[in-house]
Order: C-alpha cells, then sequence, then structure tokens
C-alpha cells in the first residue's frame, strides 16, 4: 500500500484527495491549514465522500512514499514545513502548480532527484473547506522517466488522466499561456463569458502573443495557432467557470501574479523581449493587491 500526503487540500488537492481517497492502494493523508473531516468532490459524473486522515500540525505528519503538493505558488514556504516531516530517502514530492518554475521553487527545500513537476489540466472550484466542484475533465502531464510513470500509475482505475511527455517544457508553457490570458478574468471580475467579447479576446491574444515569443526563446514549442486555441478553451469553458486567480482575488486572498504572469515579464526581461500587455497586467493585479497607502 502506497502512503500519500496531499498539501494544500483546495481546489486541486481535495480533487486528488476525492479520487485517490477512494483506492484501497493508497492510504491518503490530507494536509491542511484549515481543519474539515470530509472531503465532498462535486464531480460531473456525481458527488464523492471520503473522509482522509486529516493532519493540520506538520509535526504530526509521518514519512510518506508520494507528497503531492497543491497549494499555491505563493504557500511555498508552509508547504515546506510539511516537507520537512513527510519526506524520507524514498520520497517522491510532486509539484501540482501552475506556471513553469516547479522546480526552481522547490529548490533548497527538497533535493532535486525527489521532485516532479506536473502541469495540471483540471477546472476545478474550492466552495468551502473540503468541498470542491470538479468542473471537467482531470489530466496531469509529467516528464517521461521512471518516477514519471510511477506517478501515472496512481491514478490506475480513477477518470483522472495521467500523461508522460519527453517535452515536458513546451507542454507546461502552453498551460501558462492559457493561465496567463486567464488574468483578464481576475481584473474584469467577470467569469470565462467574458472571452466572447472580441475586445477582450483580442488582450488576451495579445497576452498569449509575448508569452509564445517568450517561451520559445526559452525552448518551448509553441505554435502560433495556441493563441486561438487559448480562446477556444475560454469560449468553451462553463460560461460562468472562476479561474483559479480570478477565485483568489474574489476571496481576498493572495494572487499567483508572478508566477503566471509575472515570469513572462522577467524571463522576458532577460533574453531582451518587451513584454508591454503582460507587464500592465501585472501592474495592475499587484496594484489591486496591494493597494498603495496615502
Ligand atoms: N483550481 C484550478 O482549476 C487549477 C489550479 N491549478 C494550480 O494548482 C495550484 C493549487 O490551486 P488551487 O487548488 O486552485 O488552490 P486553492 O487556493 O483552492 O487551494 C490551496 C490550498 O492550499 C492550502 N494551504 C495553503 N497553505 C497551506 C499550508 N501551509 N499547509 C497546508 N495547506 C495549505 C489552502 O488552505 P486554506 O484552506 O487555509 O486556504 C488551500 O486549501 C495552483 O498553483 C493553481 O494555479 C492548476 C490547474 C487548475
Ligand atoms: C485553466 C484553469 C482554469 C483550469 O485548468 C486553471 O489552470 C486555473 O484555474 O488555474
Amino acid at each position: 500500500m502506497a502512503h500519500l500526503a496531499i498539501i494544500g487540500p483546495g481546489a486541486i488537492g481535495c480533487t486528488m484527495l476525492g479520487w485517490l481517497g477512494r483506492s484501497p492502494a493508497h492510504r491518503v493523508f490530507a494536509c491542511a491549514r484549515t481543519p474539515f473531516e470530509t472531503v465532498t468532490l462535486e464531480t460531473p459524473d456525481g458527488v464523492l465522500e471520503s473522509r482522509p486522515t486529516v493532519l493540520t500540525v506538520p509535526a504530526d505528519a509521518p514519512v510518506v512514499d508520494w507528497v503531492l503538493v497543491a497549494t499555491k505558488t505563493y504557500d511555498t514556504a508552509g508547504a515546506a514545513e510539511w516537507l520537512r516531516r513527510l519526506t524520507g530517502p524514498r520520497t517522491h514530492v510532486a509539484i501540482l502548480q501552475n506556471g513553469v518554475e516547479h522546480l526552481a521553487r522547490f529548490a533548497g527545500i527538497v533535493a532535486p532527484g525527489m521532485l516532479l513537476p506536473v502541469v495540471v489540466d483540471c477546472p476545478a472550484e474550492r466552495i468551502a473547506p473540503g468541498r470542491v466542484r470538479q468542473r471537467g475533465p482531470g489530466r496531469m502531464t509529467v516528464p517521461d522517466s521512471e518516477v514519471g510513470r510511477a506517478f501515472v500509475a496512481l491514478f490506475a482505475g480513477t477518470p483522472l488522466e495521467g500523461l508522460t511527455t519527453s517535452d515536458w517544457r513546451s507542454v507546461a508553457w502552453r498551460k501558462l499561456c492559457l493561465n496567463a490570458a486567464g488574468a483578464v478574468n481576475a481584473l474584469t471580475l467577470q467569469p470565462a463569458r467574458i472571452a466572447h467579447d472580441e475586445a477582450v479576446a483580442n488582450l488576451m491574444r495579445a497576452i498569449v502573443r509575448e508569452a509564445i515569443l517568450v517561451g520559445r526563446r526559452e525552448g518551448a514549442t509553441l505554435d502560433d495557432a495556441l493563441t486561438e486555441t487559448v480562446i477556444a478553451s475560454y469560449r468553451s469553458a462553463p460560461p460562468d467557470a472562476i479561474n483559479s486567480l480570478h477565485a483568489d482575488r474574489l476571496a481576498g486572498r493572495p494572487m499567483e501574479i508572478d508566477a503566471r504572469n509575472g515570469v513572462i515579464v522577467r524571463f522576458g526581461r532577460q533574453q531582451r523581449i518587451s513584454t508591454p500587455v503582460n507587464e500592465t497586467v501585472v501592474t495592475l493585479l499587484n496594484a489591486i493587491a496591494s493597494p498603495a497607502k496615502v
């Protein structure tokens, strides 16, 4: 039996808990900041309920075979406290976050050989502690390696799809292009439906075009057609779907501004590629997050 710990039982963490917690092959621990007892996962095909072992104090955590980190990128310091207790020499640590800097973010926290970066495609919304709505199918993409294949095997018997790829960098940049455009939803406080407004779609296109230029210079293979793929993805989402950056703004939490748009500006500066649209987005979101005090 594999022992699994999921740090950050929010939208993605509870989706993992809901599905992995059903398998008799796993013993699953939820490492939570806010306590809850039951995971209620509303999936497109019905509601799953489970009662994982919920830990709220890192000192109580056992060493496990797998840790799945599903906190926001800005909560890495909190995740690190758990990782110190959960990891032993044979533990693997999968990072289920957005952005393209999974490995850099956890360098110095766990040994690089233990880390597995994961691109998560799974629209999910947090409703309350332990209660999440999974709004569509879930897919996790990892590098093709022995550890990557072992990660994929954890999801056997669940509808969550695990995929390996020999070009993880490109998959991560494609997802970043999608997420970067989602800043417009957080700025306007409008869900996915706003992408049907052609002027707004043009702004999203401009954000994605900059990300494509920067991502290519970082070594990712990104087609020009990705711009339209991103717009089509927002337009085909449920009109009221709320992305996780928008959800953070609505809840008054910090936002993953730097991991999703700031990264395009930072890498762009290093490569001498100008990214004025992402820079504007970052300036506005930062001003919303920390209004100037005079
Ligand atoms: N939601 C989505 O559809 C998708 C999200 N992603 C990415 O996945 C990652 C997770 O996002 P998402 O699930 O939406 O985030 P959520 O905000 O829904 O969940 C994050 C969870 O982490 C918990 N947490 C924060 N600090 C700690 C800590 N120190 N110890 C334990 N738990 C902690 C939070 O606790 P508390 O309840 O106290 O706030 C919360 O439950 C992000 O990088 C996001 O961009 C990727 C694909 C889709
Ligand atoms: C693209 C989307 C909306 C769901 O996969 C996402 O990644 C997020 O909400 O952060």
